[in-house]
């Protein structure tokens, strides 16, 4: 549990930052953030002097586990040739090409700072290219903290009950059209009234910021012909899915292509990275080519290029895909256990290597379902996973992780942690 170092820092931190912290989900850890000292492998070492089994790895980037061998190297090699030039350089060349392999073929790719970034310049490019103004989004999906998708929104969002923002305008939050998750007729409703002036339709494949929600059968092949069919664009939010479900992604999991795809965390390897990928066609509408500005100072950052280029080059092997499908499944099966051993209502969702379990009575197949969880006892659970060693998403409202360094000896002391934990939420 978060000690004594880190109440005093928390304290320090609550008059230099809103609310403490500098990304509102980081203060869902109660009473007070624990602060962290180091990190290797699947654990955090706190200020505290605690170690603990890390299953939030910075809500998702860390999938190879903390810092790497092959990650450090390559990155150290970059610090050694300077770190920021403000012209290019040749590796984002080479992380361009990887990234193109898996997802747009012949395509092209604009590198950007963070998955807020990579969804705002999406959504502009797509109005660009089809000169339409709205967009669809779905009801508790989470696309980053930038005025068209904080309507409807996920994640913190919906952790602190404003998933609209105030400081949007009413006028810009009106383009934003809502449709609800796993729910193909919601979306041909409103493209019945409004397609022809729809630019994109921008989904999380597997709904990662409403815990973990996968799509239905039909429903990612349903929005593909729907965008077909009216001519707008599908955006695919791979922030999160993006090489954790595979090299190709959801895209490749679920068999189902988008036009644009966005990706950020593991693609970046710890590093800020935001990506925007798609046909050349679309692409090259952004600036300086096309009309659809875009620019970052920090733009494909040459250490994040270095770090991202090193983690794909060890994903390709497909050995961090096996172990961290290893321990998602076993640690999901013994939830679902110990959920039925003890009579609780509850049910997991999961997905190759991430999942989570909401505390209600019936499936999960929306964000809507989800936010009919019973969160208390959610909170609880993190609690006492906390205080025996063990780091879970602090909301309901995200994803539990698992990487290439949760091996099966991390993922037995887990399971031990577990049962305590459970044993102790029943007898409350
Ligand atoms: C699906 C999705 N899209 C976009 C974002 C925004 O990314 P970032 O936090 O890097 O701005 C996130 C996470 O924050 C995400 O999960
Ligand atoms: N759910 C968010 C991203 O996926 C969590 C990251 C953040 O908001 O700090």
């Amino acid at each position: 549990m978060p000690g004594e170092e880190s109440r005093k820092l928390y304290e320090e931190a609550l008059n230099l930052f809103p609310g403490g912290v500098n990304s509102p989900i980081r203060a869902a850890v109660k009473p007070y953030p624990f602060y962290v000292s180091r990190a290797e492998g699947p654990y955090l070492y706190t200020v505290d002097g605690e170690r603990l089994i890390d299953y939030v790895l910075a809500y998702g980037p860390m999938f190879l586990g903390h810092r790497h061998p092959r990650v450090l190297e390559a990155v150290k090699e970059q610090l050694e040739r300077g770190w920021a030039y403000g012209t290019p350089a040749e590796l984002e060349i080479k992380l361009a090409k990887k990234i193109l392999k898996y997802y747009h073929q012949g395509g092209m790719v604009r590198f950007v700072n963070s998955g807020t970034e990579a969804t705002m310049a999406a959504i502009r490019l797509a109005r660009g290219y089809t000169g339409r103004k709205y967009i669809v989004k779905f009801n508790g999906c989470y696309h980053g903290a930038h005025d068209a998708v904080l309507v409807g929104a996920g994640s913190a969002a919906a952790e602190y009950g404003v998933p609209s923002s105030l400081g949007v305008p009413e006028e810009v939050a009106k383009l934003t059209l809502i449709a609800r998750f796993n729910d193909v007729e919601s979306v041909e409703k409103i493209m019945k009234k409004h397609g022809d002036q729809v630019a994109a339709i921008i989904v999380e494949p597997v709904a990662g910021n409403a815990g973990v929600i996968p799509p239905k059968p039909g429903f990612l092949k349903g929005l593909r012909e729907l965008a077909d069919q009216y001519g707008a664009l599908l955006i695919m939010d791979e922030v999160i899915t993006g090489f954790r479900l595979g090299l190709g992604g959801a895209q490749e999991y679920y068999g189902v292509r988008g036009d644009i795809t966005t990706l950020g965390k593991i693609v970046g390897g710890g590093f800020p990275i935001g990506v925007v990928a798609g046909p050349r066609e679309i692409m090259e509408n952004f600036t300086p080519s096309g009309k659809v500005f875009n620019a970052g100072t920090f733009n494909a950052h040459p250490v994040t290029m270095a770090a991202g280029l090193a983690t794909i080059e060890v994903l390709e092997t497909g050995e961090p895909y096996r172990v961290a499908r290893e321990a998602a499944s076993k640690l999901a099966k013994t939830v679902e256990d110990l959920i039925s051993r003890y009579g609780i209502k509850a049910t997991v969702n999961y997905v190759e290597n991430m999942f989570q379990v909401f505390f209600v009575d019936g499936e999960v197949a929306s964000p809507e379902d989800a936010a009919r969880s019973n969160r208390e006892m959610y909170n609880e659970l993190h609690q006492e996973l906390l205080s025996r060693g063990v780091f879970i998403a602090p909301s309901q409202m995200e994803a539990i992780f698992t990487s290439a360094a949760h091996t099966a000896e991390v993922v037995e002391e887990t399971i031990t942690a577990l049962e305590d934990a459970f044993k102790r939420l029943r007898e409350q």
